[in-house]
């Protein structure tokens, strides 16, 4: 993927597991936005295709495109919502655009969306009276009410506090245990890519470094991965990107010794809030990822391996249900 002569990235390939939960991480400015742009057809890349149930986004028929991306719920950065319309119209704007629902049928889908994603009774507000929390909410109540089976979020927690954050993890697993969507969600959100995903992936350097379970990336040595998990200075990441190698033999030298190897946790997963049905995603990566164990380093079948054996005892990791005023 180009930009005239500036090369994003290229050689990224990877499947997004139907129904599971992937996180996409990646320091700034390394093509994570354009890479959910290239998944729906927005931004085509020079080379390669994005198949979506048999349609190819980049080099497909452009009808085809345009129904494949009614599939697709898009929750952008800052919630993307129209200033002059209230939650409600806002909310409702994709079924007017995209369905001939009668208006009354179009409430009820409306009102179901705000419900889930707690914003019962601010639907009559204007997205200027309401906090960016609950901007964000209204965002995702909109990405869902085309029933969409993919949903892209970009940067779903930028500018939330980490409370506010907390309550939108829980609401991203709640919605994927109540609609069974395939997730996609760009973050730098170090605590949502250690509780929500199933998946996660990495970009660096103009590639994919890493796609897979996440106990891959959150046991990975790769220096890139362990400096970005841990918001560290010292490492292959630098201000503008990249370091050079001269910048990093010097910081190799005057660094102080790091404890070898100190074992490395692996957060539990969140679980659907109490009363929703479990995720049917639970059960198919179950199968999916023993299935390529042998495939994995040894320190990521480890964790998988450790997470099954206590997984039938495993607490769920409690969570207020998602509500309230963010
Ligand atoms: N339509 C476009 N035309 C030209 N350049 C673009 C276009 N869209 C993105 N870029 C460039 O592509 C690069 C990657 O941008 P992108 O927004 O995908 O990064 P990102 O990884 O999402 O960053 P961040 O984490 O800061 O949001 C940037 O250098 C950006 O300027």
């Amino acid at each position: 993927m180009s930009f005239g002569k500036q090369n994003i990235w290229q050689d990224v390939s990877l499947t997004l597991p139907a129904g599971e939960v992937s996180v996409m991480l990646g320091p700034s400015g390394t093509g994570k936005t354009v890479f959910l742009k290239s998944l729906i057809g927005l931004l085509k890349p020079q080379r390669g295709r994005v198949l979506i149930n048999g349609v190819d986004m980049v080099g497909g028929r452009e009808r085809d495109i345009y129904e494949t991306r009614k599939l697709f719920g898009l929750m952008f950065q800052d919630g993307a919502l129209f200033g002059s319309m209230t939650l409600f119209d806002n909310i409702a704007f994709p079924l007017r655009e995209h369905t001939r629902k009668r208006e009354s049928e179009i409430r009820r889908v409306v009102m179901e969306r705000i419900e889930l994603v707690g914003l019962l009774g601010a639907e009559g507000k204007l997205p200027g009276e309401i906090s960016g929390g609950m901007r964000k909410r209204a965002g995702l109540a909109r990405a869902l009410v085309l029933d969409p089976q993919i949903v892209l979020c970009d940067e779903p927690d930028s500018g939330l506090d980490p409370v506010r954050t907390a309550y939108l993890s829980q609401l991203l697993i709640d919605l994927n245990a109540r609609i069974d969507a395939t997730m996609l969600i760009v973050t730098h959100n170090l605590d949502i890519a250690a509780t929500v995903p199933d998946n996660m992936g990495m970009f660096f350097r103009r590639e994919l470094v890493t796609f897979g379970p996440r106990e891959v990336l959150l046991t990975s040595d790769e220096p890139v991965v362990t400096q970005f998990l841990a918001g560290r200075r010292e490492g292959p990441i630098g201000m503008s990107e990249e370091k050079d190698a001269a910048t990093l033999a010097a910081e190799a030298d005057s660094a102080p010794a790091r404890p070898a190897d100190a074992p490395r946790v692996i957060v539990p997963q969140l679980e659907p809030s109490p009363g929703l049905p479990p995720r049917a995603a639970v059960i198919r990566r179950r199968e999916r990822v023993l299935g390529m164990l042998d495939t994995l380093p040894p320190a990521a079948r480890a964790a998988i391996e450790d997470t099954y054996a206590r997984h039938a005892t495993a607490p769920t990791v409690p969570m207020p249900s998602a509500g309230g005023g963010a």
